[in-house]
């Protein structure tokens, strides 16, 4: 099976995501705030445009609303919606979130964000027990990287790997689709796929210029080495 190679850029442009299209990434995903028009309006020039060349669009809604997640649901219409971990008990309750899955359009399903503990972290983190509530309803899983309490708790664009050993447990363990997210890079990505091997790939910080915009040969080096993994994987080395 094809490995999913997704890029989240931070500041999206049409033509940036257009030149991600041409190099190979079959997911491209941005935030959004729902209150800025000019982002819905970028966000639904973006996934028009990805519908007709079959890239899959994924959406981070700034505002940890229930409410504000189902109208970019509505107005914008990605394959999936980005449910990031911070904002569960943090402005949206777990339990809406089957409501809301059964209320989007056909198109469009839940990528929830499961925190996984940063690498040489013994944090106790509840990801399996969180993936495995979570496939009851979303369409796909994120394992993205946890900091430590004391490092902030962050989670989301880190730059850091995460436990490896927990993302593969935990893609054995589930039934949906498991994209892997957390410092990965052109030089990491082969390894986490030969060892985790997830659904797909999502990358961010490494492939960045100063300014956030993508590295586009950054960009191009993170799909090869996805793909000649997966090359490699598919006949089991
Ligand atoms: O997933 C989240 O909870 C999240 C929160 C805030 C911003 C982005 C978030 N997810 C986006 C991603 O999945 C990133 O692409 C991922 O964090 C990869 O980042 P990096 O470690 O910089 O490659």
């Amino acid at each position: 099976m094809t490995i999913q190679k997704q890029i989240y850029c931070r500041k999206p442009t049409l033509s940036e995501m257009e030149r991600l299209f041409a190099l190979g990434a079959t997911h491209v995903a941005w935030g959004v705030e729902p209150s800025a028009a000019p982002e819905l309006e970028l966000s639904r020039l973006i996934v028009a445009q990805a519908r007709k060349e079959r890239i899959g669009t994924v959406v981070l809604v700034g505002e940890p609303r229930i409410d504000a997640l189902e109208r970019v649901a509505l107005e914008v219409a990605p394959d999936f919606l980005l449910v990031a971990a911070e904002h569960i008990g943090q402005g949206i309750d777990e339990q809406d979130l089957p409501g809301l899955a059964r209320r989007l359009g056909p198109g469009t399903a839940l990528m929830m964000s499961v925190p996984v503990r940063v690498a040489g972290s013994r944090a106790e983190l509840d990801s399996i027990a969180r993936a495995q509530r979570y496939q009851e309803f979303a369409g796909s899983l994120i394992l993205d990287t946890r900091l430590d309490p004391e490092d902030g708790a962050l989670c989301g664009c880190t730059g850091r790997t995460n436990d490896w050993d927990v993302c593969a447990t935990l893609v054995r363990t589930v039934r949906c689709p498991v994209m892997l997210a957390g410092g990965l890079s052109p030089s990491n990505v082969a390894e986490a796929i030969r060892r985790i091997r997830p659904w797909g790939v999502d990358a961010c910080s490494s492939l960045e210029r100063p300014d956030r915009s993508k590295d586009l040969d950054a960009c191009r080096a993170f799909i090869r080495e996805a793909d000649s993994a997966d090359f490699a994987t598919a006949r089991g080395a």
